[in-house]
């Protein structure tokens, strides 16, 4: 039974999947202080929240079972993303459901700054009757600079479109042909900023886009210029903006969101030219019922294991490359175990090589998953989520190519591992019916099912050796189930691969190699 914490207020029928799944208790329970949070995290499989809970550092480390964050939403700013990578817990959001209902808040708060519709609200039902007050300006012809041309950028863009207006937009990686394609003038910053009649954000907060629009920014705009801020507070520095409504160049500014949330009594807000919404952008019935659905789904293939897309700490994979890369993962996790045991020392490199059916795919998350495979060796709590983030932080150089010589298999995995002692190079495949085996140790062909309890030892080839190992293996109560042996000259330096049935302690490791024809005896555990 998975656990799924819920923190702050869904719609119930975007989470009907997950209330009425069966493998699944869910545990909603809204407004925690942070020490209730911390308790009710120890127990959860999964955390869903909005954009109230604050999921810190702290949070993710009490989360013991936590294996994924669901955030009904885009934006990811209240969880700490880091904490949650280096701890393997997959974030997933949910990056369409609030789209239109976002690029139509702008729309309306355009519309309302034009028109000066809150302030007229304010004043007529005060009884006043003040129509020369409140004169606005029409959008029609007039220039909407866009920065950010992402999912709501351009549903703003289309609806700016049928109002006749001209769009600028920025975006790094808006192409011209999309441009064309959406009918708006690719820009830069520069051209939105100096050439706008509006501008509005719809870009995330990164260190790149926090103070954006900044006191030099404004200097540089149109006289009369207005603002529309739909995204996240900071992307516009607000106190900049004051200045620049105080001095008449910014004829007004439309706020749903704010530098801190909620802003209080804020000094914008003295300003009759101001207008604000509480970060009412995603707040409809359609887009919380649409988040919600969406999350709750990509929650519960994430703890059933199956294919998921919108991980925001995780390249996103097409779900027809999880299924084709599904039969890989055991030979992926086994080899990385395999190489990682099998080679000496400290570790500083790994290169793996796709060879044969795997180059026609993407097989970049079988690396992660070899990674895994390797650092669960020496690291706890590691998972293909974690796995490249650790071996970063841990100086190993991770590459990853394709070859399309594959020695006869039809898939064939190598991973090549150099540490401060040794390169040793060991290459796996998937064999049809049969799974995982790896297929060589070096310059030895071998082939050995990746499973249970095996022993690797270099030896000379001499006579009795075989004989030896066998009987030392004996005299420890130590059964041989499977046994490979592969040399490359008669007399000289060969590999005996054995499988047994049960650990192999250090001593009897000590008493093998005492034996004079022995160089080397490594245990693996798979
Ligand atoms: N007010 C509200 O209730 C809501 C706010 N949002 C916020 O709206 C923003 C946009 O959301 P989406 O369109 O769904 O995201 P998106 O990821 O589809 O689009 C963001 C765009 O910003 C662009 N961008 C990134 N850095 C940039 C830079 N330095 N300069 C110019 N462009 C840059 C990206 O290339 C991308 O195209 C996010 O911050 C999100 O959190 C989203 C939903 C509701
Ligand atoms: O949950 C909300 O209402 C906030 C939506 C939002 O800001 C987002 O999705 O980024």
């Amino acid at each position: 039974m998975y656990r799924i914490l819920i923190t702050d207020p869904l719609s119930d029928q975007g989470i009907e999947k997950l209330l009425k799944a069966p493998d699944v208790e869910v545990v909603q329970k809204t407004n925690l202080t942070p020490e209730q949070l911390l308790e009710e995290i120890a127990e959860a499989d999964a955390l869903l929240v909005r954009s109230q809970t604050k999921v810190t550092a702290e949070v993710i480390q009490a989360g013991k079972k936590l294996k994924v964050i669901g955030r009904a939403g885009v934006g990811v700013d209240n969880i700490d993303i880091p904490a949650a990578t280096s701890k393997g817990i997959i974030v997933v959001n949910a990056p369409d459901g609030n789209t239109i209902s976002t690029a139509e808040h702008t729309f309306a708060m355009m519309i309302s700054l034009a028109r000066n519709i809150p302030q007229g609200y304010k004043s007529t039902i005060q009884g006043k009757w003040k129509r020369k007050n409140f004169v606005g300006v029409e959008l029609n012809h007039k220039t909407l600079g866009i920065v950010g041309l992402g999912r709501i950028g351009t549903e703003v863009a289309k609806r700016a479109k049928a109002f006749n207006m001209k769009v600028i937009a920025f975006d790094p990686y808006l192409t011209e042909e999309r441009a064309q394609k959406i009918g708006v003038h690719k820009g830069s910053v520069d051209d939105v900023i100096t050439q706008s009649d509006f501008i509005t954000v719809h870009t995330p907060l990164t260190k790149e886009t926090r103070h954006l629009i900044n006191a030099e920014a404004f200097e540089r705009m149109k006289p009369g210029v207005r603002i529309i801020n739909c995204a996240r507070g900071g992307i516009i520095d607000e106190a900049a903006l004051y200045e620049a409504i105080q001095k008449g160049k910014v004829a007004g500014a439309a706020l749903d969101v704010f530098e801190t949330e909620p802003p209080g009594e804020h000094p914008l807000f003295s300003l009759p030219q101001v207008i604000a919404t509480p970060h009412l952008g995603a707040s409809t019935r359609e887009a919380q019922e649409n988040v919600a659905q969406d999350v709750s789904e990509e929650i519960l293939h994430i703890l059933r294991d199956q294919p998921f897309k919108n991980a925001v700490n995780l390249p996103s994979i097409p779900a027809d490359l999880q299924e084709k890369l599904k039969p890989y993962q055991v030979l992926a996790e086994k080899l990385g175990g395999f190489a990682i045991q099998v080679a000496n020392g400290a570790l500083d490199e790994i290169t793996i090589t796709y060879s044969g059916e795997l180059t026609e795919m993407d097989p970049a998350p079988l690396t992660r998953i070899i990674l895994k495979g390797a650092l669960s060796c020496y690291l706890s709590d590691i998972n293909y989520v974690n796995a490249p983030y650790l071996a970063k932080e841990r100086g190993v150089r991770v590459t990853e190519q394709k070859v399309s010589k594959s020695h006869g298999f039809t898939n064939l995995i190598t991973v090549e591992t150099k540490t401060d002692q040794q390169v040793t190079k060991v290459a796996g495949t998937l064999l049809n019916g049969l799974g995982p085996r790896i297929v060589q140790i070096d310059r030895y062909s071998v082939d050995v099912q990746p499973e249970g309890h095996l022993l690797l030892v270099q030896h000379n080839d001499r006579p009795g050796a075989i004989g030896r190992v066998g009987t030392i293996l004996g005299s420890h109560d130590v059964n041989i189930a499977t046994m490979q042996v592969g040399r490359k000259d008669i007399g000289g330096h060969a590999i005996m691969m054995l499988t047994v049935d049960k650990p192999v302690e250090e001593t009897l490791l000590d008493s093998l190699e005492e034996l004079e024809e022995i160089e080397t005896v490594t245990a693996i555990d798979l």
